[in-house]
């Protein structure tokens, strides 16, 4: 019980919510709330609820995590809110600025109540199976030990880093948060490509998705940084030296995902309600 995670209030469980909770199942976690509107069930001794109103006063969390879609978030401020007087929250909606989550949530309470502190972080699914990448952010208000049970919560499904500028939050959701969909369309463009060029479809799904695995596996257990790891597979005047002429022009996958990453860190700075810069 002692190395148990800390009993969590978890307000939406469905892509992000639950690739957290799957993760933390499987390190152990203290009996726990979960609000969801969807998911089937959750193991005992874990509670299951449809409605923010559905968690009894009673419940003591060790974190609040709010993991609804941006725009789905204020509609359950009035309900978590008392629940934010007697522990942080955790935010890992895409966009919304943590001054002005701790102000909703402070408007919700009565006047006079002291302000909740609220951590931001931006995980990613990977999460699921223990192999995420969370960055945090928090504002001053909150303390060395809020600080450490967060990192202790996000450690137990993946890396976490810390930043203290909030304005990096957009472009870390355009990379991490956004990055694993970038990844699977490589896989599922590969895998057409093989299909595309005559290769039978479960040949071309199996290693289009066992070379993205092991390249990914490769790079973190070898250690090895990713040019030189590129430059291994590349013999001068082969292959791979075809292709990556095609992708490596400056107006191919540079210009690409550089484009990309600016569009979602814009998204992520319009649903932050800030106005958009390029
Ligand atoms: N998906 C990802 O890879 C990542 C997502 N994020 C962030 O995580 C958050 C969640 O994203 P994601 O998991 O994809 O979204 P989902 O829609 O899959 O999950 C949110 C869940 O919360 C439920 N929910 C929302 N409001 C309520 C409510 N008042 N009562 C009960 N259930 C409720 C939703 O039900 P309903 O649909 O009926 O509203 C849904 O099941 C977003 O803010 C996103 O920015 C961050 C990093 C990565
Ligand atoms: O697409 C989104 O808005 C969320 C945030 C990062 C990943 N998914």
């Amino acid at each position: 019980m002692a190395d148990m995670l800390p009993p969590v209030l978890l307000v939406g469980c469905g892509n992000m919510g639950g690739a957290m909770l799957d993760g933390w199942l499987k390190e152990g976690l203290a009996p726990s709330f979960i609000i969801d509107r969807h998911r089937p069930s959750v193991p005992a001794p874990h509670h299951l609820v449809r409605s923010a109103d559905e968690v009894p006063d009673s419940f003591h969390p060790g974190m609040i995590v709010l993991a609804t879609k941006p725009q789905k978030v204020d509609a359950v401020m009035s309900a978590i809110a008392p629940f934010a007087l007697r522990a942080p929250v955790l935010s890992v909606l895409a966009g919304r600025r943590s001054g002005d989550l701790a102000d909703r949530l402070t408007d919700a309470l009565p006047a006079g109540s002291p302000m909740p502190v609220v951590i931001r972080a931006m995980p990613n699914t990977p999460s699921s199976i223990g192999q995420g990448m969370s960055v945090c952010y928090a504002l001053p208000a909150a303390t060395p030990t809020q600080r450490a049970l967060c990192t202790r919560l996000l450690r137990a499904v993946g890396d976490v880093a810390w930043i203290d500028h909030e304005d990096q939050m957009d472009v870390v959701t355009a990379i991490s948060g956004s990055g694993p969909a970038y990844v699977f369309l490589l896989a599922e463009l590969l895998e057409e490509t093989g299909v595309a060029q005559g290769l039978p479809p479960a040949l071309a799904r199996q290693i289009a998705r066992q070379t993205v695995a092991g390249a990914g596996a490769l790079m973190i257990q070898g250690g090895m940084d990713a040019a030189t790891l590129r430059r291994n597979v590349t013999s001068p005047g082969g292959t791979t030296q075809q292709a990556l002429e095609v992708l490596m022009a400056p107006d191919a996958w540079p210009a690409a995902l550089a484009t990309a990453v600016r569009a979602a860190a814009r998204r992520s700075r319009e649903l932050s309600g800030a106005s958009p810069v390029s």
